[in-house]
């Protein structure tokens, strides 16, 4: 018999059935909070619904529901005069938040969302359902739909940015001038190790598209960092001291992920053959493990969205993947951000 002291407190109650199936109401309501910037316009200053209506150029009826269902979920607080403020727990909904993960929301609310029609599929197949619901791959699907590939990239980037203050922080820099970010996106995470380290260029190899968006982006300003395009299952440069692998390997099969490390590796020996007194070039992969049973849902995030065969690695099977393209590891490092460092050489 259940005791007073064992009765579960509304926070740890489950959702009831209708409760967690409306949920994806209240996602889609996140992410048009997110696309209406309704975070920065409550951040410092609550606001009334017609305000906030007016300054979005929203139906008011309409907002004010929105803005009462998103309280209801926690993310606004509402005062005695009725007024919406931004609720210290949804602070990072910010656009100028150091920790923004504004474009994260829309990303997973819209498109992931999206792709998560394709669910049942990969329950009944074991495949991936992003082309079952969408027609096509993840990244060929943004390559065609440039507003969801921004948004796309604006998330990496905002994922990126604590990572890159991480990794700056570790030794091995110094000795380092050319770092080559293998899948960098829109570059967030190279220009973080550039900023801390004024001596350091980087390469950022990624699809035509979201290349060409980033240089044009930086407007040709910045000498340090090269945003070029590449197939980076065939085709990485020589040249670099310092290879990246960041947040890549989970989202492919084990086959793909050995095609990419090929790649990297045959650059770093390309690179260690034309200067034999140069130190040899190390590879970072940096990839958040998939080791607890609290880790399925994000597991089962990556085998609806991402290529058929992926799962999600745990660590000995990172290790296997990176033995397999003939890569040695020197060390392995967990970070603050939860992610893993895995240091490699040829
Ligand atoms: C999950 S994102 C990670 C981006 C970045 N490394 C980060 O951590 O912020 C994977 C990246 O791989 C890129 N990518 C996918 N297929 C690619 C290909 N064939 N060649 C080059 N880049 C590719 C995507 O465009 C995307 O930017």
């Amino acid at each position: 018999m259940r005791t007073a002291s064992s009765e579960p407190s509304s926070s740890q109650r489950p959702l009831g059935p209708a409760q967690l199936a409306a949920s994806g109401a209240f996602a889609r309501a996140l992410a048009v909070a997110a696309r209406l910037g309704l975070a920065d316009l409550t951040a410092t200053q609550a606001r009334t619904s017609a305000e906030l209506a007016a300054q979005t150029g929203t139906d008011p009826q309409t907002l004010a529901l929105l803005l009462r269902t998103l309280a209801m979920a926690g993310v606004f607080d509402i005062d005695d005069e009725g007024r919406f403020g931004l609720s210290e727990a949804y602070q990072p909904l910010r656009g100028d938040h150091p920790q923004s993960q504004r474009h994260v929301c829309i990303l997973v609310a819209e498109t992931y969302d999206d792709a998560f029609a394709g669910l049942l599929e990969t329950v009944r197949s074991g495949r991936s359902g992003f082309r079952p619901a969408l027609g096509t791959s993840l990244y060929d699907y943004l390559a065609a739909h440039p507003d969801a590939e921004a948004i796309f990239d604006e998330a990496m980037a905002e994922l990126a940015r604590p990572v890159a203050r991480a990794i700056a922080a570790r030794p091995g820099f110094a000795e380092a001038a050319m770092a080559i970010d293998i899948g960098g996106g829109s570059g967030a995470f190279l220009r973080g190790l550039l900023d801390a380290h004024p001596h350091l260029r980087g390469i950022c190899l990624d699809r035509p598209s979201v290349c060409a968006r980033a240089a044009q982006r930086a407007g040709g300003g910045d000498a340090r960092l090269e945003f070029r395009a590449a197939d980076v299952f065939s085709e990485v440069p020589a040249g670099g001291d310092l290879y990246l692998v960041k947040n890549v390997l989970y989202d492919w099969s084990f086959d793909s992920g050995l095609k990419l490390l090929t790649a990297a590796r045959a650059a770093m020996a390309q690179t260690a053959a034309a200067e034999p007194g140069r130190a040899a070039p190390r590879l970072l992969v940096v990839e958040p493990l998939f080791e607890r049973e609290t880790d399925a849902p994000r597991a089962l995030f990556q085998k609806v969205i991402c290529e058929d065969g992926t799962r999600g690695l745990d660590e000995a099977q990172l290790r296997r993947l990176i033995e397999a393209a003939r890569l040695r590891v020197l060390g392995v490092e967990r970070l603050e951000t939860g992610h893993s460092v895995f240091e490699c050489a040829p």
